[in-house]
């Protein structure tokens, strides 16, 4: 069994936040551009407030508590993901509390993610006055956004938000990413309503696509890339944004595509084009599962790999350093 301190020498001081997890991120002076960054494994998290109950112990009845609790908070969680938190999670044998334990290791990373989107966003005001935030659906990142509703300090009249992709259903629907993002993120703070931009599902999707490109292209041609910050999410299929691996991309293809797949339950898509994906100089990747990272680079022309290997990108999620 490990002792406390050799757990904390692994996993860094006590008290550490999550362990910043990737990439160098793009500086805003005009240096020259830095080297691709090798993508890395983010290190274990260490919730603050775990950090008196260090003692480890890897009983199966605990594990499979943690199992329950995450699993029923939040179900993208899988055994890979689980066997990394128990391989990183510490407890006190005779005063373990299954569910704080859990809550604290996930409330950890959705404070990191909604940190560092707040990080950047902020940078972008200060040095360009505008940042344009792409946004995507998904459950990873939901929690991370009504972390970053609380952030009173950006100025959200300086932030265009867009959504990187979305569900062809009416806004109203549980399945809408508008909806979510609405929900967590944009009805708590004080950004202009023309400041969000998002489909209008409520129209033929042609017509909704179309109108959608245009407001993109319009933030392409006039933002530039280094004011753009965009968060990302992976599918268990290697997915991002509604692009579905294999994926090619058509020289002349428009900035918002129109996707389908019959993976997912809500087959019609909506979605930024990788090359106006391409356009953001700053990706934030926030994953649950971490074994979509795994897949991503095994499965055939997953279109979350230029973005994963891009310059300054950073992934957030739970797994322990290989
Ligand atoms: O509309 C969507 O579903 C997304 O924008 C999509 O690309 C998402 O980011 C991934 O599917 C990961 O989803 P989870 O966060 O739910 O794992």
């Amino acid at each position: 069994m490990l002792g406390a301190d050799s757990i904390l020498a692994e996993v860094g001081p006590a008290g550490s936040d999550v362990t910043e997890v990737s990439a160098t991120a793009k500086s805003f002076d005009k240096s020259p551009t830095p080297p691709p960054t090798v993508l890395r494994r983010p290190a274990p998290v260490v919730p603050q407030d775990l950090d008196d109950a260090m003692i480890i112990s890897r009983r199966q009845g605990e594990s499979e508590m943690i199992s329950d609790v995450i699993g029923g908070s939040r179900p993208v969680l899988n055994s890979s993901e689980l066997s990394c938190l128990l391989n990183d999670t510490f407890w006190r044998e005779d005063n373990f509390n299954a569910e704080s334990c859990a809550e604290s290791l996930i409330s950890a990373l959705d404070t990191k993610g909604a940190k560092l989107i707040a990080d950047h966003v902020k940078q972008r005001v200060q040095h360009y006055g505008i940042c344009v935030l792409g946004l995507s659906g998904g459950r990873s990142p939901i929690p991370a956004y009504e972390k970053l509703a609380e952030d009173k300090d950006i100025d959200w009249k300086r932030v265009k938000v867009f959504l990187v992709d979305e569900r062809y259903v009416v806004a109203s629907e549980k399945d809408s990413n508008q909806r979510a993002i609405i929900e967590a993120l944009i009805s708590h703070i004080p950004i202009p309503p023309e400041n969000f931009i998002r489909p209008n599902c409520d129209v033929p999707l042609n017509a909704s696509v179309s109108v959608y490109n245009s407001q993109i292209r319009d933030l392409i041609n006039n933002v530039d890339s280094d004011a753009w910050v965009t968060v990302m999410g992976i599918g268990p299929d290697g997915h991002t944004a509604s692009l579905f691996p294999p994926y090619d991309e058509p020289e002349d293809t428009l900035d918002v595509i129109h996707t389908n797949t019959d993976v997912f339950a809500i087959t019609r898509r909506i979605t930024l084009s990788l090359h106006a994906l391409e356009h953001s100089g700053q990706h934030i990747f926030i994953l649950t599962d971490a074994g979509v990272l795994d897949t991503a680079y095994k499965v055939d022309r997953s279109p979350a790999v230029p973005l994963l290997d891009a310059p300054g990108t950073v992934v957030i999620c739970m797994e322990k350093e290989k």
